[in-house]
């Protein structure tokens, strides 16, 4: 592991939430909870250079704010919570063709490269939004509830996958969970957005959704 470079935020701040100093190593899992409403998906926007925002964020010696919006995103790779599909079928989705070992682990076979978005349900959607991502060589990942469509048994599978390929590839991850069972199991690191600021909490600490 650590062929990675780590993700840098610099003097963030982004809507409501106050300045946010935070570094996180390759390979390294921190996941963000809070409130609804509290800024988690405004900040990993901002994070993506998708939200206007104050301060700067590095990758490795690489500045957002030196770079051009879209070139930075195909390296701090935003997996948002709705994932978009802008062409008929699922294959066409794909700049690169996934591996049958990603697929599988996923629960595919090869021809769901095949289907039409339209017979997708949001379980699915999410998974290969996921995949897709993943397959286009990313630095960096911003995962915003990249489980929440999924059963218990899909929400295990996806989470073993993505730890593994995490740790293989060295990438520095921000993940976005409410589920406290999630968190205790994935995260290297817990920060709560808590009266505007990131604070952080144990990884297996237990949490209201709601506070
Ligand atoms: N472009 C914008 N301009 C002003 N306010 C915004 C903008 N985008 C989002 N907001 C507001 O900022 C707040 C934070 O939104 P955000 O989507 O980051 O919440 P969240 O923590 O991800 O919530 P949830 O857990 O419900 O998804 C909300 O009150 C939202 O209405």
């Amino acid at each position: 592991m650590s062929r990675g470079l780590p993700l840098t935020l610099e003097q963030l701040s982004v809507g409501v939430l106050l300045t946010l100093d935070l570094t996180i190593t390759p390979g390294q899992i921190v996941c963000l909870s809070g409130a609804s409403g509290s800024g988690k998906s405004r900040l990993l926007r901002a994070v993506a250079d998708l939200e206007p925002h104050d301060g700067d964020v590095r990758l490795g010696e690489q500045a957002q704010s030196r770079m051009a919006g879209h070139l930075w995103r195909r390296r701090v790779m935003l997996v948002p919570a709705e994932s978009h599909w802008w062409a008929d079928s699922v294959g066409e989705h794909f700049i690169v063709e996934p591996v049958m070992d990603d697929l599988a682990a996923l629960g595919f076979e090869h021809e769901v490269l095949g289907w039409q978005v339209s017979r997708l349900s949001s379980g699915e959607k999410q998974r290969l939004a996921l995949l897709r991502a993943l397959c286009r060589g990313p630095s960096a990942l911003l995962l915003d509830e990249p489980t929440a469509n999924l059963d218990e048994t899909s929400v295990h599978r996806v989470e073993t996958w993505l730890m593994a390929r995490i740790r293989q590839e060295g990438w520095p991850v921000l993940w976005v969970a409410h589920d406290p069972g999630q968190i205790a199991r994935v995260a290297d690191r817990h920060l709560r957005i808590e009266a505007r600021r990131l604070v952080d909490r144990a990884a297996n600490e237990a949490a209201s959704p709601w506070t």
